[in-house]
């Protein structure tokens, strides 16, 4: 059996990983990425993630039939996986081999590239094998023909009449929004009786008025009892579906890595367990991205790159602890973005805090853009003024708030943002409003 050598040992081609690679082969270093699927090159992201699935929603809000936002996002898709590909694999001491790693050691790595074995061995190996979606044991689900996960609802040739979506997180909710712009009558079913729990309640009232207001029909609180070719049962009513997308979370990649065999432990919650340094319980070996938990997104696979790299190239002093400051996006439309605490957590927590709130219809740009649905929310600390934490549910909001985390994270009182030059007319001249809008 071939066995090849390597200083630096990457198992999946992830954000995290190719931007590892790339800094590995220009410190002089040579690298291997290992890749099950060629089509997977570049990760989630570009392939099945973020990527396509913005690119169809922006498709609907131009108005797009389903068949041309499908095309434009096999063109996306295309130019990012090339881009992924080549961003990495044409460093001169990076190379890529094809196939599932499984670990023998900490230090071997076997490598099944359709029944073809190979070995690797390495000095250092990095984890960033991603995450998949979780199939939910629902009665009539592995057998009904037209059950589908995020991928399969981006690569449909034909536009379904009615969708069914299972799960009421971020993929359930972009989704229903983007399917309901194509002209699909979706239906949300969720278990849980509280729609969005992580949001101020009254941030998710406004949202599910919104969602229900465009066509989304949303059933909370209800049990899912099976899944046939034409429908989904639950709560003892039947839902007519053409297509039935699960959107229940997604699992650590981990189940083919055979990690006990390189000593590598688990939290209990079946992530890779890291340190601070993301380094894992085996000193040779790290893990980065979704594969170790700690919340599910591009920007912080690409930060846990930032502090494995400082932690090989810089002086060190980059941790996973000092990433306090952490905003999302919910690309529903409008967008929901939050950075910091919100009124709920605030007062769990036993926080005081001023509140400044207000709706998004005064900002000059809703009307321009007629989207002039939404509401920004703000807490500020009465004793240093500077700002706890922001939601922001309005257009553009996904790139306001990254003005917001750049000032929490400097440490701006919030009267920098109220009196902050904004040009007109922009979506950010709203920080200036909201921060004159105080709820007393
Ligand atoms: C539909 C959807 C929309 C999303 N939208 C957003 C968004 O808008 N913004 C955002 O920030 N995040 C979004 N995410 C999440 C984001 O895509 C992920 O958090 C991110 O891509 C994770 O990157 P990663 O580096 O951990 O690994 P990944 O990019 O998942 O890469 C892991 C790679 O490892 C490979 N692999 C797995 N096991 C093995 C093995 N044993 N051997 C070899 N290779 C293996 C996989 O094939 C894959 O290519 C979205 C996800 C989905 C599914
Ligand atoms: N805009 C973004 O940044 C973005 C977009 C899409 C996905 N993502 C990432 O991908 C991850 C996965 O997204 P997701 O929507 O699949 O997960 P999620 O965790 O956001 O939501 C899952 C939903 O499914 C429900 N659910 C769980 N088990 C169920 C069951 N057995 N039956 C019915 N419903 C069930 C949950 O109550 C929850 O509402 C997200 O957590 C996020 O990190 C991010």
């Amino acid at each position: 059996m071939e066995t090849k050598t390597f200083k630096n040992v990457i198992i999946g081609f992830g954000k995290a990983g190719r931007a590892l690679a790339k800094s590995l082969s220009q410190h002089g270093e040579d690298v291997v990425i290992i890749e099950r699927e060629q089509a997977m090159y570049g990760g989630t992201c570009p392939n099945v993630g973020c990527a396509p699935s913005k690119t169809l929603i922006v498709a609907g809000h131009k108005n797009m039939g389903f068949k041309e936002a499908m095309t434009t996002k096999y063109k996306v898709r295309e130019m990012l996986h090339n881009g992924a590909y080549h961003g990495a694999a044409d460093e001169p001491l990076v190379s890529v081999i094809d196939g599932i790693a499984r670990f023998i050691n900490q230090h071997t790595i076997e490598v099944d590239n359709h029944g073809e074995i190979s070995r690797v061995t390495g000095e250092r190996i990095f984890i960033n094998t991603g995450a998949t979606p979780v199939i939910p044991e629902i009665a009539g689900i592995h057998e009904a023909k037209n059950v589908v996960t995020s991928e399969g609802a981006m690569d449909l040739d034909s536009l379904p009449e009615h969708l069914v979506i299972i799960g009421a997180g971020y993929i359930g909710l972009e989704f229903a929004g983007m399917f309901n712009k194509f002209g699909s009558k979706v239906t949300i079913l969720e278990p849980h009786e509280t729609f969005l729990p992580k949001e101020d309640r009254d941030v998710a009232e406004i949202i599910l008025n919104d969602l229900k207001e465009s066509g989304v029909e949303v059933h909370l609180g209800v049990a899912i009892d099976k899944i046939t070719d034409d429908s989904v049962v639950a709560g003892g009513k039947s839902y007519p579906a053409n297509k039935v997308l699960v959107a229940t979370g997604r699992r650590p990649n981990i189940s083919e890595l055979r990690l006990e065999n390189a000593g590598v432990a688990l939290w209990d919650n079946g992530y890779i367990k890291v340190d601070d340094t993301l380094k894992t319980s085996s000193d040779n070996i790290w893990a980065l991205g979704d594969v170790r938990g700690g919340g599910q997104f591009y920007y912080l696979s690409t930060d846990d790159f930032r502090i494995v790299n400082n932690q090989l190239f810089g002086d060190g002093s980059r941790l996973l602890s000092d990433r306090t400051i952490v905003p999302y996006s919910v690309f529903i439309t409008p967008t929901l973005s939050h950075v910091g605490l919100d009124e709920q957590e605030a007062q769990r927590l036993g926080v005081n805090y001023r509140l400044f709130k207000m709706a998004a219809a005064p900002i000059v740009k809703t009307k321009v853009v007629q989207e002039m649905r939404g509401l920004l929310k703000a807490l500020v600390d009465p004793e240093t003024e500077e700002i706890l934490g922001v939601t922001l549910y309005h257009e553009d909001s996904h790139e306001v708030i990254n003005l917001v985390s750049l000032a929490m994270k400097m440490h701006t009182p919030y009267t920098v943002l109220r009196d902050q030059i904004f040009t007109h007319p922009t979506m950010g001249e709203g920080l200036n409003d909201l921060f004159q809008n105080e709820v007393k």
